[in-house]
């Protein structure tokens, strides 16, 4: 079966204002959607990011990958590597660490994986992850992944889910989306107050949700100092600590007094980073992602690397909207050893979908996993021409935190650390 089309849309969709260590979101997210046809008239979709850098780089390969063989992923990933030869995809919005030349041709390879893999699902009448070794769990359970926030984006209207400023605004946002999806864990995006108000906000987190596992990500805001008194002053609440201190040695610092295990997505980004990282035994948890890891087939080799190992497997998300998550969750589905709840953006964004409604659902703080073939999504043609037509208007070409951030506060600086 080979491949005869490949289309490219970049898309817009609307954000609120969430706080990070690099700035605030701006009020449009961008990724690009990918088709691709082939010779038996079965199409498969991806979703990838959408800064016009990663959009030009997967448009210089697309010539490349017209005539293969669905299957022939290996041969597609070496095409990828050859057209790209070396370039290097910097880290622009400064959340995702180092990027190498071969994670590279990871980030690019993998929204075409996927959609071959959803091809050869639908051919053999298989969900995905069949082929990535079959389910072991029939829904993956996501965690809620709160965010410090303004009430709206400046000018505008506040949002539906208000300010989130303090403990108390955390909180209510908590329960307002554990009341509405239901998760079973909590996430909190830090990195944007001095530490003792993070703190505070986990510690009004935990009294509010006894049993809720709770984890905190400053990306990397902390020195490695700092990062051991805000991990001592939460022994016993987290069940992992993201990110505290910058690079895999300001990890390994911390890790070798920190009290609870330490988890990434921004030092261990790359397969070049493992080995270092384990060497320092500066990450107990990884979180993994099928977006910058080379797509689903080796993020389970990641997983089995993770096993070996004896590193905890998690998984990361950056804004998405239903392609992502179903390919999240095939992925989750069959990797036996993924045994936190995933992060997901989804519930941030999940009014602009682009492919059709009810397939797609969160039964407490799981999405159940499909069973029909392939990723088992399909696109919603007026919603794609609507977020393609945003993406056009917007004139929003890269995620840029910091710069929106400056327009309302010239004097901010990204720091890395901060504190
Ligand atoms: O969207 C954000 O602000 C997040 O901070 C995201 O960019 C990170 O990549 C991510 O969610 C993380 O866990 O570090
Ligand atoms: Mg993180």
């Amino acid at each position: 079966m080979k491949i005869t089309e490949i289309v490219l849309t970049p898309i817009a969709f609307r954000d609120p204002p969430l706080l990070n260590a690099a700035g605030v979101h701006e009020p449009w997210a961008l990724r690009t959607i990918v088709e691709v046809h082939t010779d038996e008239g079965i199409s498969g979709l991806g979703e990838t990011y959408g800064d016009l850098a990663h959009l030009e780089r997967s448009r210089s390969v697309v010539d490349s990958l017209v005539g293969l063989d669905v299957f022939a992923l290996n041969e597609m990933h070496a095409r990828v590597a050859s057209v790209l030869g070396g370039e290097v995809g910097p880290d622009k919005h400064g959340l995702t660490g180092k990027i190498t030349a071969e994670s590279t041709v990871d980030r690019v390879y993998s929204p075409f994986e996927v959609a071959c893999l959803d091809i050869q699902g639908k051919a053999l009448g298989r969900p995905v992850h069949d082929l990535l070794g079959g389910a072991i769990r029939s829904s993956v359970p996501y965690s809620a992944y709160l965010f410090y926030k303004w009430d709206g984006h400046p000018g505008a209207e506040p949002d539906e889910w208000g300010e989130a400023i303090d403990p108390a605004g955390i909180v209510a946002q908590a329960r307002k989306m554990i009341g509405e999806y239901g998760f079973g864990s909590i996430k909190l995006k830090g990195g944007v107050f001095p530490p003792e108000q993070e703190i505070e906000a986990i510690r009004a987190l935990r009294e509010a949700f006894p049993n809720h596992p709770l984890r905190l990500d400053p990306n990397a805001a902390w020195s490695p100092a700092t990062s051991l008194k805000v991990a001592a002053e939460l022994d016993g609440v987290l069940e992992y600590l993201e990110d505290p201190a910058p690079e895999i040695s300001g990890m390994a610092e911390v890790a070798a007094k920190a009290p609870m295990p330490l988890a990434t997505n921004m030092c261990v980004v790359a397969f070049e980073h493992l080995k270092p990282s384990v060497e320092q035994d500066a990450v107990q948890v990884l979180l993994s992602d099928h977006h910058y890891w080379g797509g689903l087939q080796r993020s389970r080799q990641l997983g089995m690397i993770c096993q070996t190992f004896g590193i905890g497997l998690s998984m990361h998300s950056n804004s998405h909207l239903g392609i992502s998550l179903a390919a999240m969750t095939h992925l989750a589905a069959a990797t036996p050893n993924l045994n936190y709840a995933c992060d997901t953006h989804y519930p941030w964004n999940a009014a602009d979908e682009v492919v059709e409604p009810g397939v797609l659902s969160f039964v407490d703080g799981a999405v159940p996993v499909s069973t029909t073939p392939g990723l088992g999504v399909t696109l919603d043609r007026d919603a794609l021409a609507r977020l393609a037509e945003n993406y056009v208007r917007c004139g929003i070409t890269s995620r840029d935190d910091t710069g929106y951030m400056q327009k309302f506060d010239p004097s901010y600086e990204r720091k890395r650390p901060r504190w």
